[in-house]
């Protein structure tokens, strides 16, 4: 188990929705300056939970807490919830910026920066995720997949965030993109000391980016430690399920 500063800590949060229970009183935590990576079956409830710490679904009991404040879901000025970026499994830009508008969208409007200093500021977040600048004035609609995807990525990481949240940042992607979002994903840990949380079905990815491994099932934690448990088979459920076999084989 690790140990350091937890950053964000779910307390037995539990969220039904009509009569079908999604999480059932899930307890995790996160490290600051880690990358957790989050598994589990398809509808275990991964993005519910990350939507819990975003403010975005509020628990039926339990909460999160942020840096051990109770996150208040809705209140733009929660001091937890102004630290995190998203990277979205939709990634959706709007069409009727540019580019640059878009990665810059959070510095333009909340932060009220003045439009030289935020388009710089994308630029330079497009060159982390190995975009040129030329792209900055581009529609979204005139980008590929992969490069949606990498603005997408630079929207969520331009504000410089203590906290970084990625549903699925490689599904869909060809292998060389995929890799150019895990190194990201890696720099933005290793090098800004950011607090990452990634929910991943890419094993590949998952072994390039977690410090730690938290696996859902059922609504908690099945099992949480690092890749040398994977490895050694500590929880047969969850290396079956990393070997995409089925837990009967
Ligand atoms: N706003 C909502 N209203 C009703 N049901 C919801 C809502 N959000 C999620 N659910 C349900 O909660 C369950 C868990 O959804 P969730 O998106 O968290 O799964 P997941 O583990 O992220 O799955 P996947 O790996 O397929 O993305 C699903 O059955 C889903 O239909």
């Amino acid at each position: 188990m690790m140990s350091g500063t937890v950053k964000i800590a779910w307390k037995n949060v539990s969220k039904r929705f009509g009569n079908k229970v999604v999480l059932d009183g899930l307890s995790l935590d996160a490290y600051e300056g880690k990358s957790l990576v989050i598994i589990g079956g398809s509808g275990t409830g991964k993005s519910v939970a990350i939507k819990t710490a975003l403010g975005l679904i509020a628990p039926d009991k339990g909460h999160v807490a942020i840096d051990g404040l109770k996150v208040r879901p809705g209140d733009p000025s929660d001091p937890g919830l102004n630290q995190i970026g998203m990277l979205f499994q939709s990634g959706a830009l709007f069409d009727s910026l540019t580019v640059w508008e878009n990665v810059a969208f959070k510095l333009l409007k909340a932060h009220k920066m003045k439009r030289p200093e935020a388009r710089a500021r994308a630029i330079e977040a497009l060159e982390q995720v190995d975009l040129e600048p030329d792209v900055a004035n581009r529609a979204p609609r005139e980008l590929s997949g992969g490069m949606l995807k990498r603005a997408s990525l630079a929207r969520a990481i331009v504000t410089r965030p203590a906290i970084l949240f990625f549903d699925e940042p490689t599904t869909g992607l060809d292998p060389v993109t995929a890799d150019v979002i895990n190194r990201l994903i890696v720099r933005q840990v290793k090098s800004l000391g950011a607090t990452a949380v990634t929910i991943t079905h890419d094993m590949a990815s998952m072994r390039m980016i977690a410090d730690e491994v938290a696996m859902i099932e059922n609504g908690k934690i099945r099992w949480r430690g690092g890749l040398d448990g994977i490895d050694s088979c500590a929880d047969p459920a969850v290396c079956a399920f990393v070997q995409g076999r089925s837990i009967e084989d």
